[in-house]
């Protein structure tokens, strides 16, 4: 638990005076006793005398108030530093997400973090405002309990610590046992949650494929499977409760038999028994309460290795020690190179070939090349190696002749913009999302208005004036919904309003109807000039977008040139364009053959799209 530290260090003075207070409580509680064996050893066995006994009752009813006073003094100390050490490590915990690669988020699903991040850290918090304090104190109270309990009457005090043998070998086999099922407790809680994350994101395939009656009885197995694991939980707990509970209860049976005895050979007095079991009372109820302090102890230590985990998860994708800004680019745009690139995901099978193995491509400054190749020949994975998503394993990446490696993350991202295929948009106005990668503080908040609704014009994105309040909209999760067309270019919008030196574009047009395709595409094409891009496309309409194409083949590029010329001679092209089967064909004459060649459109060097109607 020493690793909390890192977080609790700022608010440990006030959990310290927390566990000060609580210290004193509890010790007063014990001075109580001390009081009673005075009051009846003096003034009721002896004396007699009225005043005194009031005196005592008096002092007793002061330490009782006194006691109270700290307890409300302990919660206030600890309420607020617990809060405050949850919401920095929670904000640690999201900044440390936003800053692992893509390659962590491979790996890990939402519910997981999710769960680490809320629940996980609410129970690192209720330890450390109550758990923590209150372990301590009952510690502390148990052991100067007995240890008054050995200077009232010595003989009874041994038989009460004989006592604890039994119980703090109880405590490590707990200890033992209560761990593995906290951790497996939580994790399973992540799980669900991971499920809960999982269907409600796709309710509708769930829906359209009748399958809600298999999900809820997937939910409610491992709902059951929870539940077990609590149960063992509780039936830990209650053991080891149990035995805290009654072991003291039965070594007092026999103290007061012992006791009694004691008194009447005159061996202790009969103040000293009374204050004996006195003490006894106070000492049990923390001796009782150290198996559900030790079990959070231990609940908070599975919720703080889950927290760990992802914190201190290594990164190897971060910023050079000393970054290098990328040179101004040339009047044409900047140069994009790809020298030997090699890639392998970190979670390929062994003995996988690599994603991508030797490219070399080189795309000229303001040059628009299309990416084409067999699904699954790393076109994604190439386009995400430029924005440093992952980094190569191989070769390198560069951007104006500097290794996109040796340059600030911000940087290279504001250099390099990309619009994927699937367009993720924030529950955020239509405004705030096309602005996403522009420093709107720098522009102000008219020239970001006007970029806003030039990005959106490029992308055919006239739809926004129809919506109920326009660019304002709140579209995305908690919004209106958009068609998968509409998303696309909104985030397409996106990429073009970040004005970067290279647009990555990862089939960003597919879900366009062919004439909305084709009028983007020419705005892009008017306004990419300057813009070095990068296109992964999947149908000959978005290769009309293209100055070039580039053949991604087994890893490599093996073609680079125009559409019509690799057509011509690039077999490997040819079959591509063929698998993919998505190019428009020709309306075929009446008695023509139904499976003719496939025609393609043909870019023209202005940028418009010409059909091939006269092969
Ligand atoms: N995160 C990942 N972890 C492991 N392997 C991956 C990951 N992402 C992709 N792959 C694998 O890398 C290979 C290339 O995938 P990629 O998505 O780059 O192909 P693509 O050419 O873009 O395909 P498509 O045309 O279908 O979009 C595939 O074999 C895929 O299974």
């Amino acid at each position: 638990m020493t690793r909390l530290l890192r977080w609790a260090r700022p608010a440990l003075p006030r959990i310290a005076a927390g566990g000060v207070a609580s210290l004193g409580a509890s010790l007063l509680a014990l001075a109580v006793p001390q009081v009673l064996r005075e009051v009846v050893n003096g003034p009721l066995l002896t004396e007699g005398s009225r005043g005194a006994v009031v005196q005592a009752a008096a002092l007793v009813l002061v330490l009782g108030v006194l006691e109270a006073l700290l307890v409300w003094c302990r919660r206030a100390f600890i309420l607020t530093p617990g809060t405050t050490v949850e919401r920095q490590m929670r904000t640690d915990l999201f900044g440390r997400l936003l800053d692992l690669p893509m390659a962590f988020h491979d790996r890990w699903s939402g519910g997981q973090l999710l769960s680490r991040a809320m629940s996980d850290l609410g129970m690192v918090r209720r330890w450390l405002a109550f758990g923590l304090v209150m372990l301590v104190v009952s510690a502390t109270t148990a052991v100067v309990g007995v240890g008054l309990m050995i200077a009232t009457a010595w003989q009874l005090g041994l038989v009460y610590l004989a006592g604890a043998a039994p119980v703090v070998w109880l405590g490590f086999r707990f200890r033992e046992d209560y761990k593995a099922v906290a951790r497996q407790a939580r994790d399973q809680a992540g799980d669900l949650a991971t499920t809960v994350e999982e269907s409600v994101h796709g309710i509708r395939v769930l829906k359209a494929f009748g399958r809600g009656g298999d999900a809820l009885e997937g939910f409610a197995r491992q709902a059951e499977d929870l539940r077990a694991t609590e149960i063992q939980k509780a039936r830990t707990l209650s053991r080891v409760s149990f035995a805290l509970g009654a072991l003291p209860e039965a070594v007092l049976a026999v103290s007061l038999g012992l006791g009694v005895w004691l008194a009447a050979e005159g061996a202790v007095s009969v103040g000293a028994l009374v204050a004996f079991f006195a003490t006894a009372a106070v000492v049990n109820a923390p001796v009782e309460r150290l198996g559900q302090l030790l079990a959070m102890t231990l609940d908070a230590r599975a919720a703080l290795d889950r927290y760990i985990e992802v914190v201190d998860a290594p990164n190897a994708l971060t910023d050079p020690p000393e970054p290098r800004d990328l040179p101004e680019p040339g009047r044409r745009g900047s140069r994009l190179v790809l020298a030997d690139v090699r890639f392998r995901h970190p979670t390929a099978p062994p003995g996988a070939r690599d994603v991508l193995d030797g490219v070399d491509l080189v795309v000229e400054p303001g040059e628009t090349m299309a990416l084409v190749g067999l699904t699954g020949s790393g076109k994604s994975t190439l386009a995400q190696l430029v924005p440093r998503l992952y980094d190569v394993t191989g070769g390198s990446v560069l951007v104006d002749g500097v290794d996109v490696r040796e340059v600030a993350r911000d940087d290279l991202r504001r250099a390099v913009a990309v619009a994927f295929e699937d367009p993720l948009l924030f529950s955020a106005s239509v405004r705030e999302n096309v602005l996403l990668g522009v420093d709107e503080a720098g522009l102000g908040p008219e020239a970001a208005d006007t970029l806003a609704r030039e990005a959106l014009a490029v992308a055919s994105a006239g739809f926004v004036d129809a919506l109920p309040h326009g660019m304002d909209t709140v579209i995305g999760e908690e919004g209106l919904s958009l068609s998968g067309g509409q998303r696309q270019r909104i985030a397409l919008a996106r990429a073009v309003a970040a004005r970067p030196r290279v647009l990555v574009l990862d089939d960003p047009l597919s879900a366009l109807d062919v004439a909305t395709e084709a009028a983007v595409t020419t705005r892009l094409r008017a306004t990419l000039t300057g813009t070095t891009t990068l296109v992964v496309a999947h149908r000959p309409s978005t290769v009309a977008l293209a100055d070039r194409v580039a053949v991604l083949e087994d890893g490599r590029v093996t073609g680079v040139g125009r559409h019509s010329d690799l057509l011509a001679r690039h077999p490997h092209y040819r079959y591509v364009l063929t698998a993919l089967g998505s190019g428009p064909r020709e309306v075929p004459a009446p008695g023509e053959p139904l499976d003719g060649p496939l025609v393609l459109d043909e870019p023209v060097g202005d940028g418009t799209v010409r059909s091939r109607g006269d092969r």
